[in-house]
């Protein structure tokens, strides 16, 4: 190949990060085209943002134990989700307000997900009523992530309307009883731009975001709406009101976990909310296997989010006993480089790299990673005690 000229080389520079290679390429071009109170409400983790190096430092830490010399030609990467079939374990986190990103938001990603057979999350703070997000991808398997309110007879018509559109299951989350300090929102004064709403709530309370604040303007809507004493006995009222699984979003250790089985949760998001709420919560994929252990022979699935960026991420989660994981900063980089074709690209992306990763460890599907094909640092250190004694 001939080599390039200087001139050439400086456009392909240039051109580059246009056409991104991975999802750290996709959040360098999102960066490029949001404003910056948009971006950094995206990207931004609470306080000291420990929790938000954390999640890919501890990804970082694991390592493979390839097996090798086993037939890959034919693989299956599907998979079940509290029975709604997916074509690979990659599925979408909640994220709110997807307009500011584009102007189609959840829609775009509704059809994205839709498209690539995976699952997608809505958000109860999306920009977009849920109807409407359902109607862009009917077949689409869909979640409806919930947040309590302390109104709670529209708590219950937001989940009313939830199940009535398809929703296949309420992902409640638990770890919000009061918004995380994201310095980055407090120093913007962050509030929804001019034109967005709350989709969800345009007929039932307040819609707008109070933008006169001298902080973020999302932690007051949170503060004036959402309901602080939520607690287990509520999903148990859930379930008085709706026969949709609950899924609890938010979970961290065994003792939570088993009590999301005794209440009789369908599954558990392993979650510290992108590092956005409690900052020195741990990195979920060092706590997983803690939740995994607990709950083990309960019909509970597990889950993860926080973090997952690459494919070999996932296969990481799936050797610690994850069922799935959810993506969520990573679809919102996709929506602001290049809307839905971009969500598609950045699933596209995460969906080979974790075929490609599961073909070099030696697997032909899901049922083939096993524990014994990742080493922790915990791993590490039993062993170095071993050696000692
Ligand atoms: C911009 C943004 C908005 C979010 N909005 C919500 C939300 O409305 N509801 C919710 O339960 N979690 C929300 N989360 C948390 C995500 O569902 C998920 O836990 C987290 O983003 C996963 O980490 P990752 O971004 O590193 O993939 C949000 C996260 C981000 C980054
Ligand atoms: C109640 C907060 C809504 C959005 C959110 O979850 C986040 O920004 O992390």
């Amino acid at each position: 190949m001939q080599p390039l000229s200087a001139q050439a080389l400086a456009q392909y520079r240039a051109a580059a990060p246009m056409d991104p290679v991975n999802v750290m390429e996709y959040q360098m071009v999102a960066k490029e085209k949001l404003p910056k109170m948009v971006y950094d409400y995206y990207a931004s983790g609470a306080d000291d943002q420990w929790t938000l190096q954390e999640a890919r430092s501890a990804f970082e830490r694991i390592t493979f134990r390839p097996r090798v010399l086993v037939d890959v030609s034919v693989q299956d990467m599907s998979t079940t989700i509290l029975g709604q079939k997916v074509a690979f374990p990659i599925c979408v986190a909640p994220t709110a307000m997807q307009c500011m990103a584009t102007g189609q938001g959840e829609k775009a990603t509704s059809r994205a997900v839709a498209s690539m057979n995976t699952l997608m999350t809505l958000s109860s703070w999306s920009t977009t009523p849920l109807e409407e997000v359902a109607k862009a991808a009917p077949h689409g398997a869909r979640w409806f992530q919930l947040y309590v309110y302390k109104d709670r007879a529209c708590t219950e018509r937001l989940v009313r309307r939830a199940q009535a559109a398809g929703y296949k299951a309420l992902c409640l989350t638990v770890d919000t009883p009061r918004l995380g300090r994201r310095e980055n929102d407090v120093k913007n004064r962050f509030h929804l731009p001019d034109g967005l709403t709350m989709g969800n709530f345009l007929d039932l309370v307040q819609a707008e975001m109070p933008t006169d604040q001298k902080d973020s303007g999302l932690a007051a809507y949170v503060a004036s709406l959402i309901d602080p004493t939520l607690n287990w006995k509520d999903v148990e009222w859930l379930k008085t009101i709706t026969n949709l699984p609950i899924v609890v979003k938010g979970v961290l250790t065994a003792e939570d976990a088993l009590m999301a089985v005794k209440h009789g949760c369908a599954g558990i998001v392993v979650s510290n909310h992108g590092a956005r709420q409690l900052d020195y919560s741990p990195a979920t994929i060092d706590v997983l296997e803690e939740v995994v252990n607990a709950v083990r022979g309960y019909p509970i699935e597990v889950y993860l989010d926080g973090g997952v960026r690459r494919g070999t991420d996932a296969l990481k989660a799936l050797a610690l006993g994850a069922r799935a994981v959810f993506v969520g900063r990573p679809v919102v980089w996709g929506l602001a480089a290049g809307g839905e074709e971009g969500v598609r690209k950045v699933l596209t992306m995460l969906r080979d790299e974790f075929k490609l990763g599961l073909a070099l460890l030696g697997c032909q599907s899901l049922k083939d990673i096993n524990r014994s094909m990742v080493v922790t640092p915990a791993d590490r250190a039993k062993t170095a005690v071993r050696a000692r004694l």
